[in-house]
């Protein structure tokens, strides 16, 4: 098969042990992102297995008609709104997902909310430059305090979004003796209530009391855009806001305004509108937000997991078992 994994921007899959799984496949592994329909076209056109990685890349029906050999699609983690999978089902084209670890983004959100917290990009920085700031960090552009870090213990956590992220960050904040309240969907609420922890009681309390808010919400028509500049500007200037779900979840600019005025007077921002972000974005800039370049889910064994998976569903289908293609009982009978 003529096995196609776009968006590979790290350079990782020929570097993984699982690779070898896909030996005596034409593999062509794409590193660098093209959005068109027409370039994209091109480069899938003798394609018979399509890897995605994350969702750079939109499958949409006017895309996968121009996809002549196209047989399956895998995704190293779940299926988004980017792949249209009805367009799939009747043009006969096998759609495939996995399981990330939830576990592999919270650590990264937790490693986030203590470097903003403690100041660590601030500290490191400036023991590079030769200064000893034990006494905290003194720098004109930064509000009063803010050289001498928060403690976690005692605050309040507050979690939009408790599903599989979501849940474990609440175990973490809880290990780190927080209180941790949880909005959002009713269900999501008593879920939360049963475990022990708390429903906050509205959605103004939540942003205005929540010393640190972290969003774990799946993007979807009815969450995109969800959390507002209003939202935001209910928060603490000594709050705050992490990110590392979806950019899409907060209204375009909002972030960066909130920021500005100070409400939150922090933020922490795994995942942006462009990705990679481009430099001279006003989050690089700003002092009180940190950034990373989402790497949520980036790290060596899970990597080895997801594409593990997804090379074992191309050899598993390659041998005619389409047990793992989530539309399998709806697939067109034109392509096997
Ligand atoms: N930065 C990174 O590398 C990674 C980011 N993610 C992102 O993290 C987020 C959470 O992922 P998971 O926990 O696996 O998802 P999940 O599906 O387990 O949980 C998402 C939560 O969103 C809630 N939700 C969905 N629609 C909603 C609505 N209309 N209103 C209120 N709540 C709603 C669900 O009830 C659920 O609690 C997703 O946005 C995902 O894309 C996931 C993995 C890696
Ligand atoms: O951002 C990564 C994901 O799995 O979602």
């Amino acid at each position: 098969m003529q096995i196609t994994v776009l968006d590979d921007y790290q350079d990782a899959v020929r570097k993984l042990d699982c690779a070898q799984q896909l030996d005596g496949h034409d593999l062509k592994i794409f590193n660098n992102t093209v959005k068109g329909v027409g370039q994209l076209s091109v480069r899938l056109r003798d394609t018979q297995a399509l890897v995605l990685i994350r969702d750079r890349t939109v499958l949409s029906r006017q895309l996968l008609e121009k996809c002549p050999k196209l047989q399956l699609v895998v995704q190293t983690g779940r299926i988004g709104p980017h792949v249209d999978v009805q367009a799939c089902s009747d043009l006969g084209i096998a759609v495939a997902d996995g399981q990330t670890d939830p576990g592999v983004t919270a650590e990264l959100t937790w490693a986030l909310v203590l470097a903003a917290m403690r100041r660590l990009p601030q500290y490191v920085a400036s023991l590079k430059h030769g200064a000893w700031q034990q006494a905290g960090l003194k720098s004109q552009s930064m509000p009063p305090n803010f050289g001498l870090g928060q403690r976690l213990a005692g605050k309040t956590l507050g979690i939009w979004g408790y599903g599989r992220i979501g849940q474990r960050i609440a175990r973490y904040g809880q290990a780190f003796d927080m209180r941790v309240q949880v909005w959002g969907s009713e269900a999501s609420r008593t879920r939360a209530a049963e475990q022990g922890l708390l429903a906050a009681e509205s959605r103004e309390a939540f942003f205005a009391t929540s010393d640190v808010l972290s969003l774990h919400l799946r993007l979807t028509d009815a969450t995109r855009h969800l959390i507002t500049l209003a939202d935001l500007s209910l928060m603490q200037p000594t709050s705050l806001l992490v990110n590392t779900a979806r950019p899409d979840l907060l209204a375009p600019d909002a972030l960066v305004a909130a920021l500005n005025r100070g409400r939150p007077g922090l933020a922490a921002v795994d995942v942006f509108e462009a990705e990679p972000i481009l430099q001279g974005h006003p989050l690089l800039r700003l002092e009180n937000a940190i950034c990373t370049p989402h790497i949520g889910f980036v790290e060596q064994d899970h990597y080895e997991q997801m594409f593990a998976q997804a090379f074992q569903t191309i050899a598993q289908f390659a041998a005619g078992d389409l047990s793992a293609a989530i539309n399998a009982g709806d697939l067109s009978p034109r392509r096997p």
